[in-house]
């Protein structure tokens, strides 16, 4: 029996979860379990993931291309035996991860023959490469593009059509324009990347390694068991901003403490937007940072963050857990 498997990778907050939880809500028909990679000690993704899907296995507190490499191939191994078994398998790699470590250890014959790479995919951020375009030198983009087999085009709706032309025409050297995909068009990305077609022939990726994602990259959680003040909270997110890569959790207000809110940062762009209940739903607030290794100062920023913190009614010091690494 074989099991085919899509990966997805990309920058960090580039559009992966987004993608992948699209894939789980239009399964095409497939059983399909998704095995999800938080660089971070707290498992946003897994449970954004979970309210479309059940099968979801989450490994976290690493990268998949690195340290968690052995626990990503015991997964695979572990799905192949569920019963019933999952007819299709989504990875989603952390926005920190070299997809092409992983695709490697995918293509190995072993690992190949029950759960075969059928297409590797990577989300591109449009709004984010417009916003920075020094982007396109760094190693493991660049490394996230060429282990693709397509590329997916994310967030175009936030940039105009001029820099969309601009972008699109530097993408080309990256990448064959008929393999850039739009996220917004109308196709199934199930549908797109579990062909029917004969296994795709992969040149092995050339290039400058990246940095392995924990010498580069350095995450910190925070959590409080209390709601969070609105005003607060944006001023601290404001002032951390210039110094985070990426900021995700779930987060409750003061004014509406029975409503989680799902907090995402990505780049200088900060989204709050209802969180569904279910798994997220557990009051308080936890956030995942990440930055680059010493850009930020962490103990400010949990400084920040505790000053957020709602100390009304009972006036002590805020209830809150920082796990850094
Ligand atoms: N406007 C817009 N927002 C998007 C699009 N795709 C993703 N987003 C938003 O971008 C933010 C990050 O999206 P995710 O899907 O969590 O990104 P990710 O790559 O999984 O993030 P990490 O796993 O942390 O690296 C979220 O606020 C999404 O709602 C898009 O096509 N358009």
């Amino acid at each position: 029996m074989t099991i085919p498997v899509v990966l997805v990778a990309g920058f960090l907050g580039a559009g992966k979860t987004t993608l992948v939880n699209e894939m789980l809500r239009r399964p095409d028909g497939r059983r399909i379990a998704a095995v999800v990679n938080d660089f971070g000690a707290i498992d946003i993704d897994a449970d954004l993931l979970r309210q479309s899907s059940d099968g979801v296995v989450s490994l976290r507190n690493g990268c998949i291309c690195c340290s968690l490499q052995g626990d990503l191939m015991r997964t695979l191994a572990t799905l192949i035996r569920r019963q019933p078994p999952p007819d299709a398998i989504v990875i989603e790699t952390s926005g920190a991860s070299d997809p092409a470590e992983i695709v490697r250890s995918l293509l190995d014959p072993v690992v190949y023959a029950a759960t075969p790479l059928e297409t590797a995919v990577t989300v591109i951020d449009a709004r984010h490469l417009a916003d920075r375009p020094a982007l396109f030198d760094d190693p493991l983009w660049r490394s996230q593009v060429a282990s693709a087999d397509i590329c997916v085009l994310a967030k175009t709706d936030l940039v105009d059509e001029a820099g969309l032309a601009a972008l699109r025409a530097v993408l080309a050297r990256f990448k064959a324009q008929h393999l850039i995909v739009d996220a917004g068009d109308h196709l199934s990305p199930t549908r797109r990347f579990f062909s029917e077609n004969e296994p795709r022939v992969r040149a092995p990726s050339k290039g400058s390694m990246p940095q392995a994602a924990d010498e580069r990259f350095e995450t910190q959680s925070w959590s409080s068991e209390r709601p969070v003040v609105l005003a607060a909270f944006q001023s601290a997110v404001a002032r951390l901003a210039p110094f985070l890569l990426r900021a995700k959790g779930v987060v409750t207000f003061t004014h509406e403490p029975g409503r989680p809110m799902l907090f995402q940062l990505v780049g200088s762009r900060a989204t709050i937007v209802p969180a569904q209940t279910g798994p997220m739903d557990r009051g308080g607030a936890r956030l995942v940072l990440i930055a680059e290794r010493g850009r930020l100062d962490w103990e400010d920023a949990a400084r920040l963050l505790d000053a957020s913190v709602d100390i009304e009614p009972i006036r002590s010091a805020p209830s809150r857990r920082v796990d850094r690494h």
